[in-house]
C-alpha cells in the first residue's frame, strides 16, 4: 500500500536541553548485586513490555549477563492485554528480524488468571535448563532463575503469578503501578516444590544514558520512567505525536474534542480540559486567585486512556503509515 502524506509532525522533538535519563543510585547498586549472583542462575528470564517489544531493552546491560551464550535466555512480553492477540504474529516477525538470535519468546498477562502464557515459563525454563551445561552447578538439584528487565514491566508480578499458580501461595514481591518498587535484588523465591525452582526478582534497570530520545519517550509513555522525571505534558505530546503519525484517531471521540484530529497538544488538553470541568485555582503575582483550566490533570486522563488500553491495543514499535 502507499504510504501517505503526513498532514502533522513526521518527527517528534525534545525541547532544547532536555535528556530523558533516569539511572538512580539503586539500579548501580542492582546491577552488581546481579552480577554477584550469576554464577548460581541457571537460566535468565527478560521481561519487557509487549507494547514497545524492541525499545528500551537495555542492550548493554543484557549482553553483559546474556552475551557469554552461557546461560539459557528467554525473553517474556508481558501486558500483551495492551498489546492485543492480532498483534502478536507481527511482534514476532519484527524482533527475529532484527534480533535473530532470539530464541525463546513468551507473551503473557498477568492480570488474566485463566490464559495468561505465564505458565509457559516454568516448562520451558526447565527443558533449557536440563539442555544446557551447567558447569558449576551440575549436581544442584534446584533450578534458580533470574528475572530482569527494565522497571515496571512485570518482573515481580509474573513472580507472584508463579507462586500462586504452583504453590498455592500468596504474593511473595511487591507490585506497583509506579517504576522503581523493586529496589534491591530480594532472596530467591521458591515457586516450585518438586524439582524446586526458586526465581530471583532484581529491581528494573534502565540503561545509564538513552541516546535516542524516542526510545525515551516510548519508555516513559509505558510507565518505564516515573512520570515527573519526563513531565506528564511531554508524555501527552508524544502520546498525541504517535497516536496521529499512526492514523489512531480514536482519542478524538474520547476526549470528546470538536474540530478532529490536532497537532496542538495544549489546544487538545485544554478543550478536554474545559469540557470535563477541569479546574483549579492560581495564585497571581498580585495576590488575585484565578480558576483556569487544569492542563496537567487533563494531560494524566490522556496518559491513562493510553496506559489502560482505552485508545486501543498498540505496538509502539510499529511503523508509522506516513511518509
Ligand atoms: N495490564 C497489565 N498490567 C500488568 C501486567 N503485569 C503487571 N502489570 C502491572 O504493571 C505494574 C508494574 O508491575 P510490577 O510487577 O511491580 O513490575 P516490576 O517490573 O516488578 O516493577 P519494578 O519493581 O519497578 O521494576 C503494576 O501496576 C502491575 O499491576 C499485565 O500483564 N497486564
Amino acid at each position: 500500500m502507499a504510504a501517505q502524506l503526513n498532514p502533522f509532525r513526521n518527527a517528534f522533538r525534545l525541547p532544547s536541553k532536555q535528556r530523558i535519563n533516569w539511572f538512580p543510585g539503586h539500579m548501580t547498586k542492582g546491577m552488581r548485586q546481579i552480577q554477584q549472583k550469576l554464577r548460581n542462575v541457571d537460566c535468565i528470564v527478560e521481561i519487557h513490555d509487549a507494547r514497545i517489544p524492541l525499545a528500551g531493552r537495555n542492550s548493554q546491560f543484557f549482553d553483559t549477563i546474556t552475551g557469554s551464550g552461557v546461560k539459557p535466555h528467554i525473553l517474556v512480553l508481558n501486558k500483551v492485554d495492551l498489546l492485543g492477540a492480532k498483534q502478536q504474529k507481527s511482534v514476532l516477525q519484527q524482533l527475529r528480524r532484527q534480533q535473530p538470535e532470539l530464541q525463546h519468546i513468551l507473551f503473557t498477562n498477568c492480570k488474566d488468571q485463566r490464559n495468561n502464557g505465564v505458565l509457559d515459563i516454568l516448562p520451558l525454563a526447565t527443558r533449557l535448563v536440563s539442555e544446557s551445561s551447567r558447569f558449576n552447578r551440575t549436581q544442584a538439584a534446584e533450578h534458580n532463575l533470574m528475572i530482569i528487565g527494565v522497571p515496571n514491566v512485570g518482573k515481580s508480578s509474573v513472580i507472584n503469578v508463579l507462586r500462586n499458580v504452583h504453590l498455592k501461595k500468596k504474593s511473595a514481591a511487591r507490585v506497583g503501578a509506579e517504576a522503581g518498587i523493586t529496589r534491591s535484588v530480594g532472596e530467591r523465591i521458591k515457586i516450585q516444590e518438586n524439582p524446586p525452582v526458586y526465581m530471583i526478582d532484581t529491581p528494573g534497570i534502565l540503561q545509564p544514558s538513552i541516546k535516542d530520545d524516542e526510545m525515551g519517550m516510548k519508555l516513559a509513555l509505558v510507565g518505564c520512567l516515573p512520570d515527573h522525571i519526563v513531565g506528564e505534558d511531554l508524555i501527552a505530546d508524544y502520546l498525541l505525536y504517535w497516536l496521529n503519525s499512526h492514523r489512531k484517531y480514536d482519542y478524538v471521540e474520547m476526549l470528546k474534542l470538536s474540530s478532529g484530529p490536532s497537532d496542538d497538544i495544549s489546544a487538545v488538553l485544554a478543550e478536554y480540559a474545559h469540557r470535563e470541568e477541569l479546574f483549579h485555582k492560581v495564585k497571581q503575582y498580585d495576590g488575585r486567585v484565578e480558576v483556569m483550566t487544569n492542563l496537567l490533570a487533563a494531560a494524566r486522563k490522556f496518559i491513562h486512556f493510553f496506559r489502560s488500553g482505552q485508545l486501543g491495543h498498540m505496538n509502539l514499535d510499529e511503523p508509522s503509515g506516513f511518509r
